[in-house]
């Protein structure tokens, strides 16, 4: 697993922008072979979302042969509420991009049949070889889409009770009225996440500082949906100073001496992403990973 702070929330947001321009480049995805990458919502991605939207106004990045599948809708919602996923993910990222709209893949929380939903999400995700780069956020519980304190770190897409702490902290969308946040969601499930060929996690802001160190520095485990990435070959968490609140000082200053280590070797500018991305690399194939 890799670990990039940086000092502001701001900064994660231009790293991981970068990072997914980057990837996209790198993987040079054409009509036949798309870049499939999973996204989630929630305020975490919106700085990314808006420093992409940027990127592509300035002719940097294109989406015309990007996929995507969202993590997560709530159950019941109208889709145009203007609290669904679907609209979230519309107006921050999706109407601002040349991404063609028979692309866009999230999940339907209104479907009749709620787990033959879920189960068509699947295969369509397969059907395209699986995700390349899965982009996610946490929840203060640890969760990751909407996978809950006690999911299954082998789930797969599925109807998921919220967690009431995930209700509260949602409640600031709906009026901070708590009986007007959905109490049902479809998600993909931690193992949906764990099967992409990457996942990058945005984790900002001191109310996220408990999970990050439960994360980090303890066991995989269930009742943090997110420490499962440390089973992922290629996993990497970009986090802002805030959140570091709760990590021994040691952890923090392990993981920016690697990074350190990597920017002498790679430069600051290939963001870590060894002998990936074109450019001048000063050393051309070295393992991913620390
Ligand atoms: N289902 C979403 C998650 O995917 C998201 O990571 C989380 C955190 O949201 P925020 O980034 O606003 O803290 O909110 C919701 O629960």
């Amino acid at each position: 697993m890799r670990l990039v702070i940086r000092d502001t929330s701001d900064q994660v947001s231009e790293y991981v922008a970068a990072y997914v321009k980057a990837r996209i480049e790198q993987f040079a995805p054409t009509p036949d072979r798309p870049f499939v990458l999973g996204l989630p919502t929630g305020s975490s991605p919106i700085g990314t979302y808006r420093r992409i939207v940027q990127m592509y106004r300035e002719g940097d990045i294109s989406f015309k042969n990007v996929v995507t599948f969202n993590m997560d809708e709530y159950v019941g919602l109208p889709r145009d509420h203007p609290e669904s996923y679907h609209s979230f993910m519309w107006n921050h990222l999706f109407k601002h991009i040349d991404i063609p709209p028979e692309n866009v893949n999230i999940l339907n929380g209104n479907a009749e049949d709620l787990q033959a939903e879920c189960d068509r999400y699947e295969e369509k995700i397969k059907s395209y070889g699986g995700i390349e780069l899965f982009l996610g956020g946490i929840g203060p519980d640890g969760h990751i889409a909407f996978n809950e304190p006690g999911s299954s770190i082998q789930s797969r897409t599925r109807v998921k009770t919220l967690a009431y702490e995930t209700i509260l902290a949602n409640a600031r969308f709906f009026d901070g009225d708590v009986n007007k946040v959905p109490k049902l969601a479809l998600t993909v499930g931690v193992g949906t996440v764990m099967d992409s060929r990457e996942v990058v996690v945005i984790i900002t802001g001191a109310n996220k500082a408990v999970a990050l160190a439960k994360c980090l520095e303890e066991g995989v485990n269930h009742m943090w949906t997110v420490s499962a990435v440390q089973l992922h070959p290629r996993s990497l968490i970009v986090c802002d100073e805030d959140s570091t609140l709760e990590l021994h000082v040691k952890t923090v200053r392990y993981f920016k001496s690697i990074e350190k280590v990597q920017d002498e070797m790679i430069g600051r500018e290939n963001l870590g992403l060894y002998g990936q991305v074109a450019g001048p690399l000063k050393y051309k194939v070295i393992p991913y990973g620390a």
